[in-house]
């Protein structure tokens, strides 16, 4: 058996310092206020270096020499140069603010926009809490990276560099010092980065599955209460959580480790150094304002020094983020576009042996169509007929290139649809879904997502054809926002507006994928007095379970294992083909080798149910086939 594919897609790994490299481009438009942060961040490092200088000189100047006037100006400079370093600090938060939050919210946009184009298995494989991590907190993460983590690693490297440096110019003996407490801090570094990595991407892709859990049982709370299994929904969530507490608790203890050791190592250097410099000054090697000056400086170390644990803990998070943002964007998009477009379509649609596979199927498994052939003059209606799981919603979800043919060819007036540009193709062709999905916003948002652009008329008119006319009764009329998917709304209300959605959408073919099997008989009755209007001008492919839609159509195919098997009228089908008739008449099922001859096997009650059948869904126009087949009738129960 084929092993399950993980709930969760396989991280991107190895590249994950390159993803975040690739993300740079988005600081782009906040050029000048990131190069006015850096200046700012820049001038906070060197006001924080020169302070203890000046103290020095305070100290072995004015202090020494007691030096009144000396002591006050140089004191003024030192409280000016900390006023000035507050300023500084002021203005780099107040600049970088802005960028940061741009960025982020440029990256959340082009990552929206990347799920919006990518293809229905992308859709298919992805838990939707996956999808919400990473848009959220995976951005945010990147967010307080790029405003606060990157900046703090580069400067305070740098003002590590620089005053190690200015430590060893002092007196070097214990500059030494200073720089050799640096290395074990960078051996731990190295040692623990990996393990560290592997946590948090754990925890990030377990962020997406709690979210996922929420997500799911918000949806399907209904469900959840219907069958009573609060509990059992419950401890899913509770494990889930668990797991994750797991991961973030794991997390800590390494780090806490890290941290530890980061603390201690700057503490223990500055006793070191007093020691030390207690030592030099009582040899004359060093004057005391130089080693208030070292000590200063040595101190100013200690955050630069105990912040690289978690400025690294936040690097190694935000790779991680940016590796599964980047996932995102680099799934491949598969339906590319065309640059054709047509400019009067008529609507003339022709499926030339097309075979579909899903992608991720095997060589071994059996394709979901093969071999279809099918043809629609423009105006004409086709219902497709199948058993549940033939292949109906499948096959029309190729002609919007829901997904792609894997072989064959579908072509609109002589137009292979994958030249089309996909806006043009989806202008031509509109689909009404079995699960009709409404969104969260009012019913003429959701009615002119297809049309933006609708007349008050032209909505009118659509809302007639699908009998949706309570949407005028609802408390805001038109403009009332209905609930996340349209909860507030019954199952046959939501199919209604669907329906009218893409009436309204005015398209040359027009897809109804069992749109109508939510509706009471009265109802459903008059939807099809009315879409029999709208479908004389389009051409349409109405995917039908029950005679009365089927009767919308001027000619039926039957779907069998993703073949189509016959096309004919629907008297012809139901005269000559048992399938047809069982799926349509509640006939006994069809032997194997199902023929006219397995009919007459049947007993006398179901050959009244078939005859019933036949007489209530024949129209007047195929009279002649009807009667051949009440023919049949009669002469079976003689
Ligand atoms: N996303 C998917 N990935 C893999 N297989 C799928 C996917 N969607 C559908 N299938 C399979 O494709 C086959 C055809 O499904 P399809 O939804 O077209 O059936 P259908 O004829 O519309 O059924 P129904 O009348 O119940 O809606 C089924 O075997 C189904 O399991």
């Amino acid at each position: 058996m084929r092993p399950q594919p993980p709930l969760r897609p396989p991280s991107g790994g190895s590249h994950r310092a390159v993803s975040l490299m690739r993300l740079p481009r988005y600081l782009k438009p906040y050029a000048a206020r990131w190069v006015t942060m850096l200046v700012f961040s820049v001038l906070v490092v060197a006001t924080s270096i020169v302070i203890p200088l000046v103290t020095r000189a305070v100290i072995d100047g004015p202090i020494a020499h007691r030096d009144e006037r000396g002591l006050l100006l140089l004191g003024s400079v030192a409280l000016l140069l900390g006023v000035v370093e507050a300023l500084f600090w002021f203005i780099r938060r107040w600049v970088v603010a802005r960028a940061t939050l741009g960025v982020e919210a440029d990256l959340r946009k082009d990552l929206y926009a990347q799920m919006q184009v990518l293809p229905m298995r992308f859709h298919g494989q992805w838990q939707s809490g996956q999808l919400l991590s990473r848009i959220m907190n995976d951005l945010s993460v990147i967010r307080r990276f790029l405003g606060f983590g990157l900046v703090f690693l580069i400067l305070n490297m740098l003002q590590v560099v620089i005053v190690t440096g200015l430590l060893l110019a002092m007196y070097w003996p214990l500059g030494l010092v200073v720089l050799l407490s640096v290395v074990p801090i960078v051996l731990t570094v190295m040692r623990n980065e990996q393990e560290y990595t592997r946590l948090s991407r754990l925890a990030q892709d377990q962020t997406g599955d709690v979210a996922s859990v929420v997500e799911e049982s918000a949806l399907g709370v209904r469900v959840i209460k219907a069958f009573g299994r609060e509990e059992y929904a419950y401890d899913k969530f509770d494990d889930r959580a668990t797991d994750l507490l797991d991961t973030q608790l794991a997390k800590v203890r390494l780090t806490s480790r890290f941290w530890t050791l980061l603390e201690v190592i700057p503490n223990v250097t500055l006793i070191v150094v007093l020691g030390f410099g207690a030592v030099a000054v009582g040899q004359g090697s060093v004057t005391i304002g130089t080693l208030v000056a070292f000590i200063t400086m040595m101190l100013s170390l200690v955050w630069p020094i105990s912040s690289l644990g978690f400025l690294l803990s936040m690097t190694q998070e935000s790779m991680t983020a940016a590796d599964r943002i980047v996932q995102v964007f680099d799934e491949p998009r598969l339906v590319d576009d065309g640059d054709t477009e047509l400019v009067r379509p008529r609507g003339h649609l022709r499926l030339e042996d097309v075979g579909f596979r899903f992608p991720d199927t095997t060589e071994d498994e059996p394709w979901t169509l093969r071999h279809v052939d099918l043809e629609l003059q423009p105006g004409e209606t086709l219902a497709l007929v199948g058993a549940t799981g033939s292949g109906k919603s499948v096959l029309t979800s190729l002609v919007p290139r829901l997904y792609d043919v894997s072989e064959g060819r579908i072509t609109i007036d002589g137009v292979d649809i994958r030249d089309l540009t996909l806006p043009s193709l989806r202008s031509i062709v509109a689909t009404a879904f079995e699960e009709p999905t409404l969104f969260s916003m009012s019913v003429l948002e959701n009615l002119t997502l297809g049309r933006p652009d609708a007349t008050r008329a032209e909505i009118d008119r659509a809302i007639e054809v699908a009998q949706a006319q309570f949407a005028h009764d609802l408390p805001y009329g038109l403009d009332t926002r209905i609930g996340e998917q349209g909860m507030s709304l019954s199952g046959g209300q939501r199919q209604r507006l669907s329906l009218a959605r893409a009436v309204l959408a005015e398209p040359r073919i027009l897809v109804l994928d069992d749109t109508l099997s939510a509706l009471d008989v009265h109802t459903e009755a008059l939807v099809e007095e009315a879409l029999r209007n709208v479908l004389h001008d389009v051409t349409g492919i109405v995917v039908a379970h029950r005679a009365s839609t089927v009767l919308l159509a001027d000619k039926v195919a039957l779907i069998e294992h993703g073949t189509i098997t016959h096309v004919g009228t629907h008297a012809e089908l139901l005269a000559t083909v048992p399938t047809y008739r069982y799926l349509l008449a509640a006939d006994a099922p069809p032997s194997e080798s199902a023929s006219p001859a397995g009919w007459h096997e049947q007993d006398g009650d179901e050959h009244r149910v078939v005859h019933d059948a036949v007489r209530d869904t024949c129209r007047e126009d195929e009279h002649d086939a009807c009667s051949g087949a009440d023919a049949d009738l009669e002469e079976l129960n003689r």
